[in-house]
Order: structure tokens, then sequence, then C-alpha cells
């Protein structure tokens, strides 16, 4: 059974009453990044390859701060701290109004006992702007059942 956003919202901070949602909470994002250089995913072990994030283009003067992104392949980090509760799994969607403009945010699995500020790939195939901290993703959580919790490098990731 998958729970309600209100449930989600206690897990999830900060949160504000507009992220929300009946079955989820929203995701705002932070940094944008691009891979530079190739990754490695071994059979013990893998490897992230070197990126950069991405600048905010100052265009006529805009504020707030808006990335502008062309068609590509980019890696989001969200600003919220997440933390996947014992019988729970986490999974991300793209907020709709992201993938009506042909982009995508695609998950993978967030593990029951997981804490951090996690990220996910955002597949832009038109170009687009995005303001950082504007709503970009929902995190959905289902019951599951674990016999341990999440104990991987990853384990509180890009919390200060
Ligand atoms: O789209 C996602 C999915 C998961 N996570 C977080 C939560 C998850 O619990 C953690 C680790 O994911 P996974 O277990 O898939 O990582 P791994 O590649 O197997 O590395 P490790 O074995 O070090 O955990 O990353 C994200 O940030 N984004």
């Amino acid at each position: 059974m998958f729970r309600s956003g209100a449930f989600v919202a206690e897990h999830v901070s900060p949160t504000s009453d507009e992220q929300v949602q009946p079955n989820g909470v929203d995701l705002t994002l932070d940094v944008v990044f691009e891979q530079l250089e190739p990754g490695r995913i071994g059979c013990d072990g893998k490897q992230i390859g070197d990126r950069a994030a991405r600048s905010i283009e100052e265009r006529e003067q805009k504020s707030p701060d808006t990335y502008y992104l062309p068609s590509g392949a980019y890696v989001a980090r969200y600003n919220e701290r997440i933390e996947i509760p014992e019988g729970h799994i986490g999974f991300v969607y793209p907020r709709s109004s992201l993938m009506r403009n042909s982009c995508m945010l695609n998950t993978a699995v967030w593990d029951a006992g997981y804490e951090g500020r996690g990220e996910g790939l955002l597949q832009v195939h038109h170009d687009v702007e995005i303001e950082r901290d504007a709503r970009i993703a929902q995190l959905v959580f289902a019951e599951a059942d674990h016999e341990d919790v999440y104990d991987g490098s990853y384990q509180g990731e890009n919390l200060e």
C-alpha cells in the first residue's frame, strides 16, 4: 500500500504545505550537475565520474536563480533531507508539469533506513528553464518487507 502525502511529509524536511500532495511530497531542485568523465560499474565496486555543478545563467537579469537547460542528461540534487522509514520503500516520480515539458526524472530504489539529500537523473528532451528551489519531483512511499536496513556508501549523503 502507498502511504499518504501527510505520512511521507513526516520523513522529509523541510516541507511547506504546498509540497504535501495527496499521495506524496514534492521535492525541490537544489543543484544541477553535468557529468564530465565516465564512471565505472564493476563487479566489486563502482566509481561516480567527475561532475560539475551547472552554472545558473543570468539572462535578461532575471531573478530568481534559473537554470536554462539544453537537451541532455543531468543529475539533479534535491533540497530536502529524506529518511526512508523502516517497513517502507521510496520512489520518485517527475512532477507532471516537468514531464509535460518533455523532461523526465528517473529514480532508482530508495531503501528503508536511507537518510540523506539524494539525486535523480534529469532527462531534458526539449530545452527547459527550471528555477532553483522549484518543485520538480514527487516522492512516494510504499510499505515493503525487508530484513536489513540501508548501510551503503550513500548513507548520510549531502547532509551538512
Ligand atoms: O533515485 C534515487 C534512488 C535512490 N537514491 C538514494 C537512496 C538509496 O537508498 C541510495 C542508494 O541507492 P542504491 O542502493 O541503489 O545504491 P548503490 O549504487 O547500490 O550503492 P551502495 O551499494 O553504496 O548503496 O541512494 C537516490 O538518491 N536517488
